[in-house]
């Protein structure tokens, strides 16, 4: 990783591992052969924000599924807390920019779907989806449809859901990127506070480069074609961080310059 800038280098040792990814290629067979991901290596520690920004098409998503347990077509070694992924898992909670609900369950229902088949108690799937559902602000919106709440809401069902079967690690692929300006942010701030409630480590894919200095402890920038690590940067603003700041400022035009728009 020596083309990794030191300012940048993740001091590992420090780090209680919990997601390990090492060496990842793939390759999509699908109209002739595409390079999607080459060689990529990154931790993401216990209780620790990455984020993880790129241009269009550079395998952000695909990453993701990888992770995710979506997809084992690739080459290189994906664990967490040391046992290697093969498949999707309750350890592993995932948002996607839609919240994915499904119509004809209530909010309440939608959330429970995430313990259905885990084997504990009645009573304690209940608690579950109550907590979660207190966690993310929709206590008094259990009985409601998907069609009966706003954007902002769903994906916060969404959020309860995935939290629901109590993953060490969550998955966000552009959770908040349909949602209007001002959702987004209140929803950016609500997941901190979520985040230091569960403490639960988070890789938050996002094209958002306020976002990701708002919400991520390093952030990842990735570069196209095929898709490796550019840059990882660590973000040294105390939270909770004001919007504006210069130590930001100087950060965003870093990473613009990682991502190849300002020279
Ligand atoms: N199932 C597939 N078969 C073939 N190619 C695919 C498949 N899924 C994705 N790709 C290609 O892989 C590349 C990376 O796609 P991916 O969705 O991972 O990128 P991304 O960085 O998440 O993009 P965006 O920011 O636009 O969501 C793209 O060129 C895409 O066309």
């Amino acid at each position: 990783m020596d083309h990794l800038n030191s300012r940048i280098k993740p001091d590992a040792e420090e780090r209680q591992r919990s997601l390990h990814v090492e060496g990842v290629s793939k390759t999509y067979a699908t109209d002739g052969s595409v390079e999607v991901l080459r060689n990529v290596t990154f931790d993401v520690g216990s209780n620790e924000i990455i984020g993880i920004v790129g241009r269009s098409g550079c395998g952000k998503s695909t990453l993701l599924r990888l992770i995710a347990g979506l997809d084992g077509d690739f080459t290189g070694r994906i664990s967490l807390d040391g046992n290697g992924i093969l498949g999707p898992g309750t350890e592993r909670g995932v948002v996607f920019q839609e919240p994915r609900l499904f119509p004809w369950l209530t909010v309440e229902q939608n959330v429970a779907i995430a313990v259905h088949e885990v084997g504990i108690p009645k009573d304690e799937k209940r608690e579950r989806v109550a907590r979660n559902l207190a966690l993310v602000g929709l206590t008094g919106f259990e009985k409601r449809f998907p069609h009966e709440i706003s954007g902002g809401m769903a994906q916060r069902a969404a959020l309860a859901r995935a939290l629901t079967s109590q993953p060490s690690l969550l998955l966000l692929d552009e959770p908040f990127a349909a949602l209007d300006a001002l959702t987004k942010m209140q929803m950016q701030d609500e997941l901190i506070g979520i985040w230091q409630q569960s403490r639960v480590s988070i890789v938050l894919i996002t094209h958002d480069i306020e976002e990701a200095i708002h919400l991520c402890d390093r952030i990842i920038v990735m570069s196209p074609r095929p898709g490796e690590i550019k840059s990882i940067t660590e973000v040294n603003i105390t939270r909770p961080r004001p919007r504006v700041c210069a130590a930001s400022s100087a950060l965003r035009e870093q990473l613009m310059a990682d991502l190849g728009l300002i020279h």
